[in-house]
């Protein structure tokens, strides 16, 4: 009967091209930064990394997305048995066909992705943070492991790729920078998105270093901007450049023919930064965008350091 049932499921799913075409639409209709940088890959890795990022906005979409006022601990507990069954090679929905072949393709562990739903856990029980401590983990559970998943993907550089003076450096398997540059978007998405959230009666600062800089909880749900927040920004921003240059130093230790999509992606990702700069950290009227033909100009930019750094 359960041979039966799931031969039927099976019939009804779609194809290998149809899951993975249905991959590459969601992230590029969901993420224009990171879909950009997936164009600059080889096909095997672009449509793996469509196929991690449509799983991951899945799970993000359970505290995040429409359905979200009903999603309860048994509703993740139910979302963590159905990535065991993506896990093992059993397909439930459309989606997850381009997933179980990518896992059957590329060294994926199930670790990062049992620790997501961990971070979407936390999303569902906590809408303060005391330290940066404790919003490090968070960053490490909804958006590092999203490095980890994407390492395992694109690959480290064989020894022959490399330079001999790398592998003194220990750069053999830069997880602590991947992760670096998972922490560095979900900061920049924070410090970006700060307007947004209060409005949904969620602060992702410490709450500790508001108090840091004299501003209260109030005042950020009221939006207000003076010298204090002005500060208190300054201050965030520099600590999300901090992981930045710590994840620049892993990208030449990763395999060569994506180091030209990663260094597009961070740069890419931290224009927003400097964006929030430009609107004088007024995050809570408009939104920090980086123009397209600003986002164009990184592209070389990106080629020029995946070059020569
Ligand atoms: C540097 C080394 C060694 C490896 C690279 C490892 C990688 C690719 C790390 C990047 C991880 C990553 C893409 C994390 C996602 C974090 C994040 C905040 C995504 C935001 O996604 P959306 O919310 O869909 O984006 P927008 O809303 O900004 O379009």
């Amino acid at each position: 009967m359960l041979q039966l049932s799931k031969s039927l499921r099976m019939r009804t799913l779609a194809s290998l091209e149809d899951s993975y075409e249905l991959c590459r639409q969601i992230t590029a209709e969901y993420s224009k930064t990171f879909y950009m940088g997936t164009q600059l890959m080889p096909f095997a890795k672009r449509r793996a990394i469509w196929a991690i990022y449509v799983w991951c906005r899945r799970t993000d979409e359970w505290v995040d997305g429409p359905l979200a006022s009903s999603t309860t601990a048994e509703t993740l507990d139910h979302w963590e048995k159905h990535l065991e069954s993506i896990f093992a090679g059993d397909p439930i929905d459309d989606e997850d066909v381009a997933l179980v072949d990518t896992l059957s393709q590329f060294p994926l562990d199930i670790q990062p992705f049992r620790d997501m739903i961990a971070g979407q856990r936390m999303d569902l029980y906590r809408s303060r943070y005391e330290t940066f401590e404790e919003l490090k983990l968070y960053c490490y559970r909804v958006a590092g492991t999203v490095g980890l998943m994407s390492m395992a993907v694109m690959g480290v550089a064989q020894s022959d790729q490399k330079a001999p003076w790398d592998q003194e450096q220990g750069f053999d398997i830069p997880t602590e920078e991947a992760i670096a540059l998972g922490i560095a978007n979900q900061l920049t998405n924070i410090l970006r998105d700060v307007g947004e959230d209060a409005r949904r009666g969620r602060i992702y600062l410490p709450l500790e270093e508001l108090a840091l800089f004299n501003y209260t909880q109030d005042d950020l749900l009221n939006g207000v901007v003076d010298d204090r927040w002005r500060e208190l920004m300054r201050f965030q921003i520099q600590r999300a450049r901090k992981y930045y240059t710590q994840a620049e130093r892993g990208i030449r230790a990763l395999s060569p023919d994506i180091r030209w999509p990663v260094w597009s992606a961070l740069l890419l990702y931290s224009k927003i930064l400097n964006e929030i700069e430009r609107n004088q950290y007024d995050v809570f009227s408009k939104r920090a965008y980086v123009p397209t033909r600003r986002k164009l100009l990184c592209l070389p930019v990106a080629l020029l350091r995946s070059k020569v750094l």
